[in-house]
């Protein structure tokens, strides 16, 4: 099976970078710096206690058409560039391609569906803690890479058992789901949760969770995303906020979120579809959200990414 990586970054550059390792016939889909070292140098996945996965050599391009048609394109572009790569990766898909989005959020798959239709759309979800730390090089935090993934009416498929099986292989954490967009949403109330109380309180899970204050706010946020998504018919028990927070409770003090990543480094933040997400998402259901429209307030500033305001702010001095 030949598999198209769309977006070689944290998530596309650590789980393609493994499925490679593992002697799958992998492309890498990239662009700019990265595409050039990768291009040179091949790809690193770094890791402070499992050490190193170094391929020296990998197939790495930003133009799909040299590569033709594929059986998988997994997606993990940052969910504004989401339009775009659905466009990009034309080439690749053939009658049979599966597409499968690994990024965050619940409506990535409705703007890949409008491209491709519901039958080439898998669903799935990616736990990882990982970045492009330089040009060819991810930095995974911690030990965490699970993928869960399956098919939208639950059926067994070939291509989901394939994928589940060399994800497996590469030693991937990896679950076949009967249920994914109930998968999807299991995720998004953790990741909301996360992503909305580090970046906006700017500090990793730990401290959040330490104090009274912050604790109450994470939970209140991860209750909104249970209240929308059960409004929107997603089977989420209705403590299910409550058993995220005691999930998160055992996740490392430093673990964090890519959003609050993408804030220090001043990239552009997801923000508008997490937390941003459950507010349009409750709107639709009349469920109030004030947690979550709190964070999209107080994100406000940043999440059009702030290294253009740095740039003319140097400028200016
Ligand atoms: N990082 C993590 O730990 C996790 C992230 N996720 C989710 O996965 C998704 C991807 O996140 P992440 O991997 O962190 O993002 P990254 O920014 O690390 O990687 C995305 C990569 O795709 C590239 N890209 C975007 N558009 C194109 C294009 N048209 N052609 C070629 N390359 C392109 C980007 O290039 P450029 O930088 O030039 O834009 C970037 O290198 C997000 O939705 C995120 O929320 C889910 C689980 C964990
Ligand atoms: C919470 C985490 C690290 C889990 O995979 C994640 O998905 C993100 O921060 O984007």
């Amino acid at each position: 099976m030949k598999i198209a990586m769309m977006g070689s970054g944290g998530v596309g550059g650590f789980f393609g970078g493994k499925l490679a390792q593992a002697g799958f016939d992998v492309s890498f889909i990239a662009r700019g710096a990265h595409l050039a070292a990768m291009r040179e140098r091949g790809l690193v996945i770094e890791n402070e206690t499992q050490g190193e996965t170094r391929l020296p050599k990998v197939q790495a391009t930003d133009d799909p058409t040299t590569l033709g048609q594929v059986d998988l394109v997994i997606l993990s572009v940052k969910l504004w560039d989401t339009e775009s790569a659905a466009q990009l990766i034309k080439p690749l898909v053939g009658p049979n391609t599966g597409i499968l989005s690994l990024q965050n959020g619940v409506i990535k798959d409705d703007i890949l569906r409008r491209a491709y239709g519901t039958a080439a759309i898998m669903g799935g979800v990616a736990y990882v803690g990982a970045y492009i730390s330089r040009p060819g090089a991810i930095h995974q935090i911690g030990t965490m890479q699970r993928i869960v993934l399956g098919e939208y009416d639950g059926h067994k498929s070939a291509r989901a058992e394939f994928l589940h099986k060399a994800l497996l292989r590469a030693g991937i954490t990896s679950e076949l789901s009967t249920d994914v967009r109930r998968s999807i949403w299991e995720k998004y109330v953790l990741l909301v949760g996360l992503s909305a109380t580090t970046t906006s309180m700017r500090s990793p899970l730990g401290p959040i969770l330490d104090n009274t204050q912050s604790r109450a706010f994470m939970l209140q946020v991860m209750r909104e995303v249970v209240a929308v998504g059960r409004a929107h018919g997603v089977a989420l028990p209705e403590g299910f906020a409550d058993d995220r927070l005691a999930f998160a409770s055992t996740l490392p003090g430093n673990m964090d979120s890519s959003m609050h990543h993408d804030l220090k480094s001043g990239n552009p933040l997801e923000v508008d579809w997490l937390s941003g997400g459950v507010v349009q998402l409750g709107r639709e259901k009349n469920i109030p959200t004030p947690a979550n429209s709190a964070v999209c307030n107080i994100l406000a500033l940043y999440a059009a990414g702030t290294k253009r305001t740095l740039d003319h702010a140097q400028e200016a001095s």
